[in-house]
């Protein structure tokens, strides 16, 4: 199949032989299976401490996985370092170069690429018209805002073409208000990009936006996957309706 497929993943921490932790540990993802199919985004919705994070990170090659396979176009990526997974990363917060401007901070992606200057220059300034930043190029880090931060990380994460773009509660240092538009403008840039993502939050509205399916999770487990409408009209459980602000 193409596109990412998580079967069956479990991650634990603290079940290493002998630790004083015992051995169970604690079950942060438990036997999770979902698949995003190429161009598609997926979000991950839950509380605090649900997995997604985890889970996000197993499939990034950041966190073994105790359990299960993580599999890119038919390939099991286990023994596949995390550089070589050719998966873009994109977090909360403080991931730009302070003391590269703004062009510096997006040609990063693109440094290993064989590129010319003008070449490189004009993939910036796509890259920048995307995000709604156009001729930014040679603005300072420190004096952008908290939006226009991430929306320089998202260009940047975007520059080499990730086959699989892997986002972190990228919106959730903004204020609600800033978090609505941008989760918009998120969205159009993935589609027109054509990028496959999976895109945790732990706000519902975030989620509908941003993604084609919601995956909900709880206490490590996945409850339910669907399109945000059908989730909506058609909860698999009272948890899934509660996620989903449906029951106070
Ligand atoms: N490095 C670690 N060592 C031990 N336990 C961990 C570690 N990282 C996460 N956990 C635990 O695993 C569970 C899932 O955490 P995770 O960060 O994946 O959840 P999350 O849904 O992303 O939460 P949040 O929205 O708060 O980031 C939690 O109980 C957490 O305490």
């Amino acid at each position: 199949m193409a596109g990412l497929e998580i079967r069956d993943v479990t991650v634990r921490y603290g079940v290493v032989t002998g630790s004083a932790r015992g051995p169970g540990g604690v079950t942060a993802v438990d036997r999770v299976s979902l698949t995003v199919a190429p161009g598609e985004v997926v979000a991950l919705l839950g509380p605090s401490g649900c997995g997604k994070s985890s889970l996000l990170r197993a499939v990034a090659g950041l966190e073994p996985l105790s359990g299960g396979r993580v599999v890119y176009d038919g390939e099991d990526l286990a023994g596949l370092p995390v550089h070589k997974r050719r998966f873009g990363l994109m977090f909360q917060e403080g991931q730009l170069f302070p003391h590269r401007d703004v062009r510096r901070n997006v040609a990063y992606g693109l440094e290993t690429q064989e590129l010319s200057r003008a070449e490189r220059d004009a993939r910036v300034a796509t890259l920048l018209d995307l995000v709604g930043l156009a001729g930014y190029e040679g603005r300072a880090v420190p004096t952008l805002s908290g939006g226009e931060q991430q929306r320089v990380a998202l260009a940047r994460a975007l520059a080499p073409q990730p086959r699989l773009l892997l986002l972190d509660e990228p919106l959730s240092a903004l204020d609600r208000q800033l978090r609505e538009r941008l989760a918009g403008e998120v969205r159009a840039a993935l589609v027109e990009t054509g990028t496959t993502a999976v895109f945790v939050t732990h706000d519902h509205a975030e989620a509908a936006t941003v993604a084609d399916r919601v995956g909900v999770m709880d206490r490590g487990r996945l409850l339910q996957v669907a399109a945000p409408d059908e989730l909506r009209t058609a909860p698999a459980s009272d948890r899934v309706a509660e996620f989903l602000g449906l029951r106070d």
